[in-house]
C-alpha cells in the first residue's frame, strides 16, 4: 500500500513534493493505526496498518513510527484503537507509554486522550485534533526558529542537524528540520549538513530522503565529521529536536547531541533546541531526572541488523538518547516562541501564560 494520504493534500494543507509522506495515520474500516514503516526506508515505501495494540507496540518499539511529536500522535490514536479492541483507555495508554521511556510526548498524547473517556468516538475527535495541532505547531516552530537564526546568524546559513525531525517525526513539517525547511523556503538556507546518526542512521536514511524530497541543499557526514566541519568554520549553527525537555532547560535528544553542543560552545555557534511545548515536561527536575533508553546491544553491532560489525564475543552499550545541560543551549524555540539562555525561571516562564495548552 503506497497512497494514505489524498494526493496533494500535502501535510499542513500546504501542496508540496513529500505528499505521499506522513508518520500516523487513522483508518476507519476495518479500525487501525495507519503506519508508514520507517525502518524500511528508504529504500522501500511500505505502509503498515495496526489493527491491535500488541502491533501498534511493536512497531513503536522497532522504530517503525518514531520521533516524539509523531509517537504522540500514534500514541493518541492508539488509545482510539485500544478502546476499539477490549482495552480501558488507561490501560491502552500505560501500555503504549512503556515502549518508548524518554519520548515523554508518547504518554502525554495518550494520557491526554484516554482522559477524555470511553466512547471511542469522542476519542478519536480528541486524537484528530492532536494530530491536526501538531502540524500548526510545527509551521510556527519553523518560523520563529528561522527568524531567530537570521538574527544570530549570518544568511544564507550553514546548518548542521542530528536525527531525523520533520515529517516522518512530527506529521507537520518538523521541528529542528521544520526550521531548516522554513530557511529554504525563505531562500536563506545555503546547506543543511546532515549527521548521518549511528546507530539507526535516521539522518541518514530519513533526514537525507526529505531533503532531497524538497530539493534542498544537503550532505550527509558521520557524525565523528561534525568536529571538522565546525573547526574549519563550516557550520553556522546547530538546530536539534528533543524528545524530553526538563523544568530547568536541560535537553534530551537522539544520542549524539551532546558532543554537537559541546562543540557549539567551543566554537561559538548558536546551538538551537526546537520542541513542541508537549516536549517540556514540568514533572522531570533536570537531565538527570530524564529516564534513558536502552537499547539492544545488536543495534550497535550489526548495522540495520544485516552486517556483523563487531566479533561475536564484543559487548556494546547503546543508549538511544543523551543529555544536554541548558547552558550549552542557546535557545529553546516552541511554537509559542523563543526561550533564550534557558533555565528553570525562563522555562516556567515560557510556560505560564497557558499551562492549560500542555495539561
Ligand atoms: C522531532 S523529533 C525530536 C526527537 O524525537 C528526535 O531528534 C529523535 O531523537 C528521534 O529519536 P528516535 O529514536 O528515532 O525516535
Amino acid at each position: 500500500m503506497t497512497t494514505p494520504r489524498e494526493p496533494g493534500a500535502g501535510h499542513d494543507g500546504a501542496p508540496d513534493q513529500t505528499d505521499d509522506l506522513f508518520a500516523v495515520a487513522w483508518v476507519d474500516d476495518p479500525p487501525a493505526v495507519r503506519l508508514l514503516d520507517q525502518t524500511r526506508l528508504p529504500g522501500e515505501v511500505h505502509v503498515i496498518d495496526c489493527r491491535d495494540l500488541a502491533t501498534l507496540a511493536e512497531a513503536i518499539r522497532s522504530l517503525r513510527v518514531r520521533g516524539a511529536p509523531a509517537l504522540g500522535v500514534a500514541g493518541a490514536y492508539g488509545v482510539v484503537l485500544g478502546a476499539l479492541t477490549g482495552w480501558s483507555p488507561g490501560q491502552a495508554a500505560a501500555e503504549l507509554a512503556a515502549q518508548r521511556p524518554t519520548a515523554v510526548n508518547l504518554g502525554w498524547a495518550a494520557e491526554r486522550i484516554a482522559a477524555r473517556g470511553n466512547d471511542p468516538r469522542e476519542l478519536l475527535a480528541a486524537a484528530r485534533e492532536l494530530d491536526e495541532a501538531n502540524a500548526v505547531a510545527c509551521r510556527a516552530m519553523g518560523r520563529h526558529g528561522a527568524d531567530l537564526i537570521g538574527e544570530l546568524a549570518a544568511t544564507p546559513a550553514r546548518v548542521l542537524t542530528h536525527c531525523n525531525t520533520g515529517m516522518l517525526a512530527c506529521q507537520g513539517i518538523g521541528t529542528a528540520f521544520g526550521v531548516a525547511r522554513t530557511l529554504h523556503e525563505d531562500g536563506r538556507l545555503s546547506h543543511l549538513w546532515v549527521d548521518e546518526t549511528r546507530p539507526l542512521l535516521q539522518g541518514a536514511r530519513l533526514t537525507a530522503y526529505e531533503a532531497a524530497a524538497l530539493d534542498m541543499p544537503h550532505a550527509v557526514l558521520a557524525d565523528a565529521a561534525a568536529g571538522s566541519l565546525l573547526g574549519r568554520a563550516h557550520v553556522d549553527a546547530i538546530v536539534v529536536g528533543s524528545d524530553r525537555i526538563a523544568a530547568n532547560g536541560d535537553v534530551a535528544n537522539k544520542i549524539g547531541t551532546y558532543p554537537l553542543a559541546v562543540l557549539a560552545a567551543r566554537h561559538g555557534v548558536p546551538f538551537l533546541v526546537v520542541a513542541p511545548v508537549s516536549t517540556i515536561d514540568p514533572a522531570t527536575p533536570d537531565g538527570a531526572a530524564i529516564p534513558i533508553e536502552e537499547r539492544a546491544p545488536d543495534e550497535v553491532r550489526r548495522v540495520l541488523g544485516q552486517v556483523d560489525l563487531t566479533p561475536a564475543g564484543s559487548d556494546a552499550a547503546n543508549p538511544a538518547f543523551d543529555v544536554t545541560p541548558a547552558e550549552l543551549v542557546t535557545a529553546i524555540v516552541t511554537e509559542r516562541g523563543v526561550i533564550r539562555d534557558p533555565d528553570t525561571d525562563a522555562v516556567a516562564a515560557h510556560l505560564a501564560p497557558s499551562t492549560a495548552a500542555r495539561d
